[in-house]
């Protein structure tokens, strides 16, 4: 393997099924060790690119080159350094824990025992390894199907959409046991998700998808202003409300529903913005921070379309 190469590297790939562009003409690399986010709305050609990545489909047009081996052209070197889960981990829940380990490292070549009890580890598995898989919860499975990507000892991990059906705790769990990883062995981790909150808290850099095209990729730090926060706010009445607020500089308005309007604001201007509606005899029933979307991000981005 060229050590100074990207992990991996994607450069002008397209997908047309039949008359319709999938994905089209998206280019982006990832670094050794880094966490790379696949941001996009549902049906924005996350799973297709994917698919395409780990060479279960060929591409219409494009590059593919995984530790600097070309998909296309050496597809054995460059797949054995990849380890994924597209849809959900394929396991048997009549076996063990271990047992399944087993049974796949079996069908492949120089995975040792020493390996297989440091991926148990790895995973934080060492409790339940001996259960049958059929009693795991879903967070467990999802660790075992990461365990099982591990065996070949990947130099990336490619993840589709990890943390559906996953509960807030079991989402917590996934994102610390995969920083833990990247830490641990230096591995680098391409993950998919349409949950802006969640690629925020745990990549470094990101590329974000819509309607098969790529529209930013960069750190995830530079994706919403940091300065800002978007604050819900419930006022009586509400449009004379919304009028004192657009006429802020510092208050950038994204959406307003029948009951609140959500803007962009800084956090220690809340007081001021709050005397200001009073003076105009309009009631603050509510004022709240929330999580920012994918959807305002879209907005920052394009203008606003966000579906397919
Ligand atoms: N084999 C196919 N034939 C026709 N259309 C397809 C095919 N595969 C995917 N599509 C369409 O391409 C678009 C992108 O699908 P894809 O599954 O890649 O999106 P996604 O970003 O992974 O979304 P989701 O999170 O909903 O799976 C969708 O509109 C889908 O219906």
């Amino acid at each position: 393997m060229n050590q100074t190469a990207p992990v991996l590297e994607v450069k002008k790939l397209s997908k047309q099924i039949g008359k319709r562009k999938i994905v089209e003409d998206i280019t982006f690399e990832v670094q050794k060790g880094e966490i790379f986010g696949f941001l996009g709305p549902n049906g924005a050609g996350k799973t297709t690119t994917i698919r395409m990545l780990v060479g279960l489909i060929r591409p219409t047009e494009g590059m593919i080159q995984i530790g600097g081996y070309p998909l296309q052209d050496q597809f054995i070197e460059a797949i054995s350094q990849v380890g994924c889960i597209v849809e959900n981990p394929e396991l048997y829940p009549y076996l063990t824990g271990r047992e399944n380990l087993e049974h796949f490292a079996r069908m492949m070549t120089g995975v040792t025992d020493e390996w297989i009890h440091e991926i148990i580890r790895l995973v934080e598995l060492e409790e339940r390894i001996d259960e049958l898989v059929k009693t795991y919860s879903l967070g467990m499975r999802q660790r075992l199907g990461i365990a099982q990507a591990l065996l070949g000892s990947p130099k990336i991990l490619i993840l589709d959409e990890p943390t559906n059906g996953l509960d807030p705790a079991g989402i917590r769990e996934l994102r610390a046991f995969i920083r833990k990883l990247v830490h641990e062995q230096g591995i680098s981790v391409f993950i998919s998700s349409h949950i802006l909150h969640e690629i925020q808290l745990m990549c470094d850099r990101v590329a974000i998808i819509n309607k098969g095209k790529i529209v930013y990729t960069g750190p995830v730090r530079e994706l919403v202003h940091e300065e800002e926060t978007r604050i819900e706010w419930r006022l009586d009445p509400l449009q004379s409300g919304v009028q004192v607020l657009k006429e802020l500089s510092f208050v950038r308005p994204v959406e307003q529903t029948e009951e609140h309007l959500y803007v962009y604001m800084p956090l220690d201007r809340i007081a001021e913005v709050n005397e200001q509606l009073t003076a105009k005899q309009i009631k603050v029933t509510g004022i709240r921070p929330v999580q920012a979307t994918l959807e305002d991000l879209f907005l920052q981005l394009t203008g606003g379309e966000t579906k397919s």
